[in-house]
């Protein structure tokens, strides 16, 4: 038997990369009995029933330690959220969802800001101060002028990470850089029709040179956060965290509350003004939904 990681899924046929080498598998019916679904990601005892023809069955599925639910991925390390510094702008609100929607999951996030040649460095020194400041690493990128392009690779090595962020930014342009075997679609390619087809491929892993997998997501253009309550919001801005305690109330959700002490370091400049717009804009989304 090998242990391996399950890197695709189509169709009842589980794809299992071993060694390098990957093996197309079909589940045992104990997986079955014991409720087990194979997910991407997970890792899989195999046994190989046919090497010449890299055939071989799923024995059994190691546990979990995380399951995204979208893309639906089993033992994700972390995500790396890819927004442009410009063509198109970075929209912090946008950002600031997808943020928020990954502490729901729990799950670490790497922001990276690409596009760079198209700037000065000073021109994002404030973007980057701001979420640095909040807790989040930031990657400085440029396919173009090949700035940050090793760091990245750092970042990936050894680990399963999932690559998201809108349309545009230049995700599947920088994953082609830093995986010379594999070429994914990018904008350049008859754009729109491309990314028609984009939505409707499969989740799978691609395997790094360095050790790791990566997946690719199609780019997003909103995110729901709806279904979150309006009094859990706050638990999910990190930086709102250590002021929360100097709210009067317990259940104080820093909006028009007496001595409320998200708005006190708001007022002071310990927290930052868009990240308070972002949640207010939140709240409003959250409360519109429960208008039925
Ligand atoms: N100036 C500059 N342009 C870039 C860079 N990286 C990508 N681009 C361009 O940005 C456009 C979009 O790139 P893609 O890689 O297709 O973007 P994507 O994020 O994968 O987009 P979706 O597939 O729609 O999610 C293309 O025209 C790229 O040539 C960069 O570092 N600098
Ligand atoms: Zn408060």
């Amino acid at each position: 038997m090998s242990k391996g990681k399950l890197i695709k899924g189509i169709a009842g046929f589980y794809y299992v990369e071993v060694n390098k080498e990957v093996y197309e598998c079909k589940g045992r019916g104990i997986l079955r009995k014991k409720k087990l679904t194979p997910l991407v990601g997970d890792y899989v005892e195999i046994t190989v029933t046919d090497e010449d023809n890299k055939k071989g069955m799923i024995d059994d599925i190691f546990p979990r330690k995380t399951e995204l639910i979208r893309p639906t991925v089993a033992n994700v390390d972390q995500v790396i959220v890819v927004f442009s510094v410009t063509q198109p702008d970075p929209h912090l609100s946008l950002l600031d969802h997808f943020l928020i929607l990954a502490e729901t999951q729990n799950i670490d996030v790497v922001i990276c800001l690409n596009k760079l040649d198209l700037v000065q460095r000073e021109d994002v020194a404030e973007l980057v101060g701001i979420y640095e400041k909040v807790g989040y690493p930031v990657i400085l990128t440029s396919q173009n002028d090949s700035i940050g392009l090793e760091q990245l690779e750092k970042v990936l090595r050894g680990k399963t990470t999932v690559f998201a962020g809108p349309s545009g930014v230049g995700k599947s342009t920088l994953l082609n850089r830093i995986l010379p075997h594999v070429t994914l679609q990018t904008g350049e390619l008859s754009s729109k029709i491309a990314r028609g087809k984009h939505t409707t491929r499969h989740v799978e892993l691609i395997s790094l040179e360095t050790e790791g997998w990566v997946v690719d997501t199609p780019g997003f253009s909103s995110l729901n956060i709806d279904f979150l309550k309006e009094e859990e919001l706050a638990d999910y801005f990190i930086d709102f965290e250590p002021f929360a305690k100097d709210c009067r109330f317990l259940s104080c959700v820093h909006l028009n509350e007496p001595i409320c002490g998200v708005k006190t370091a708001l007022k002071a400049g310990q927290l930052v003004q868009s990240r308070y717009n972002s949640y207010l804009q939140m709240i409003g989304e959250i409360k519109k939904n429960r208008r039925y």
